[in-house]
């Protein structure tokens, strides 16, 4: 099935903000993090960007390929939120096209290709030296939709106690759960 934007999914060039403070992905708290910065697209698209740190290497000066994989893994799962749907990573298939240094910034860009079910597709690549710039990276995705009860049984108790109890968590999930 073609992918359907949710009517409240925040607007092309809004900047989408962490769903986790301690997400290594996206969140501010976390200090060796990506600190990825992810904004809404058209449709159900999304575009990102994020600086490759010394605490990211893996050979001499180059962004570990994990990393970059990482990279790819949060700005597709931030593709969920336009869908306004809970999905967890079940596949990434990722290409590493050239090798990307420390300092560097890369530019992703992301979007759902198709829904069936509670499986969702997505690709998403990443290039360096500017968004029009060479591909350095690029991912196919399967995401499986779930449950808020998911993180609540398999997440550690004081994790989840604490993110409960940050009330813009709690107005995500309860936002997830009125609008499946
Ligand atoms: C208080 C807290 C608030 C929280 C507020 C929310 C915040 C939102 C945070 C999100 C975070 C984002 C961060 C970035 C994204 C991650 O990195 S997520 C972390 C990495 N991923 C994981 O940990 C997932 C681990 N895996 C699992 O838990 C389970 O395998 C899954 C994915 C839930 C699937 O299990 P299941 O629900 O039992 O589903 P199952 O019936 O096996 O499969 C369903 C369908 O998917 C297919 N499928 C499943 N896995 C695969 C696979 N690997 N390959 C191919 N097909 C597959 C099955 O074949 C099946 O297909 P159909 O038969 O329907 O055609």
């Amino acid at each position: 099935m073609t992918p359907v934007r949710h009517p409240d999914a925040p607007a092309p060039g809004e900047l989408l903000g962490a769903h986790y403070g301690e997400c290594f992905g996206c969140g501010g708290e976390q200090p060796h993090g990506l600190h990825l910065q992810a904004r809404a697209g058209e449709g159900v698209s999304i575009t990102a960007e994020f600086t490759v740190q010394p605490a990211h290497q893996g050979a001499p000066g180059l962004a570990h390929g994990g990393v970059l994989a990482t990279a790819l893994d949060e700005t597709l799962g931030s593709l969920n939120w336009l869908l306004r749907t809970i999905a967890v990573t079940g596949r990434l298939e990722t290409d590493f096209v050239r090798p990307v240094p420390v300092g560097t910034t890369l530019y992703l860009e992301a979007e759902v290709t198709a829904v069936a079910g509670r499986k969702i597709y997505s690709r998403a690549t990443g290039r360096v030296g500017g968004p029009e710039g060479p591909v350095a990276v690029r991912a196919e995705a399967l995401f499986i939709e779930v449950q808020v009860d998911h993180f609540v049984n398999h997440g550690r108790p004081e994790e989840i106690k604490a993110a409960m109890s940050d009330p813009d968590q709690i107005r995500r999930a309860r936002a997830f759960e009125v609008n499946p």
